[in-house]
């Protein structure tokens, strides 16, 4: 079985953000995920962390939240400056909590100029920071209508012409079983390129079990592939404690 670590914006959610830290500890997780960490000063968040063993392992750019902030401006052509300056902070964050990888919002755009400008925009942020893993995701355009990034195929056309050891894919279970209708085939098609692994069950974006994909499966998968890297459960619990819902890490 995969090493599975919780995203704590939507696991244990029920629960103020400090405390999020300690129910996943509790809950067994030894390393997290948050996507927008930016409400609070590095400090509390990496105090929270430490007091709880807990490793984070990726955050989002940009700043600053999911209400009200854009969905990223890596692939908007008027949004350089913008994203330039979110990335620098992103990076002020992503060193003082050790975040492992930085998930590159591409934001709402289409077309070639949208294209040029994502892959250009990355490969800015990879030269500035080769140490620093980034990760670009395809988002359902349900979810996300006009986002750009909204198809595997077209991620690793991307990663292709980006071109830089550290941008690779992240796949998510939930987005691919909605943009595809096969996560395992999605898996087994592009899994060779993902740095990173997020689980959810689809359509209703809850715990593994509770829709079509056979989670057992895509596991055997992701092991036999030879991807070691953690699986991150970013899913709405249907229950109303986050702990009720973890029947299917068995
Ligand atoms: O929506 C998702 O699946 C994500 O992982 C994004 O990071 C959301 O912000
Ligand atoms: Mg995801």
């Amino acid at each position: 079985m995969p090493r599975f670590a919780a995203n704590i914006s939507l696991l244990f959610a029920e629960l103020p953000y400090l405390d999020r830290f300690q129910a996943a500890a509790a809950a067994g997780f030894e390393a997290v995920e948050i996507l927008y960490p930016y409400e609070l000063a590095a400090k509390e968040t990496q105090r929270a962390l430490l007091a709880n063993g807990l490793q984070l392992l990726l955050i989002n750019a940009p700043p600053p939240n999911y209400t009200g902030g854009m969905p990223g401006y890596a692939a908007v052509p008027e949004g350089t400056d913008r994203f330039q300056r979110d990335i620098r902070r992103v990076l002020r964050y992503a060193e003082a909590l050790k975040a492992g990888k930085i998930h590159v919002m591409a934001g709402y755009a289409k077309g070639e100029a949208a294209r040029q400008t994502f892959i250009e925009n990355l490969q800015w942020a990879a030269d500035r920071a080769p140490e620093q893993q980034f990760t670009i995701e395809p988002l359902n355009s349900g979810d996300q209508p006009g986002y750009f990034l909204d198809d595997y195929n077209l991620a690793v056309e991307v990663l292709d012409a980006v071109d830089r050891p550290n941008v690779g894919l992240q796949y998510d279970a939930y987005h691919a079983q909605m943009i595809h209708g096969d996560a395992l085939k999605v898996w087994e098609t592009f899994g060779s390129r993902a740095v990173h692994v997020q689980i959810g069950a689809a359509p209703g974006r809850c715990e593994p079990g509770t829709g079509p994909v056979d989670f057992q499966k895509l596991f055997e998968a992701i092991d036999a592939s030879g991807y070691t890297g953690w699986v991150s459960a970013e899913y709405t619990p249907s229950t109303r404690r986050t702990e009720d819902s973890l029947g299917w890490l068995g």
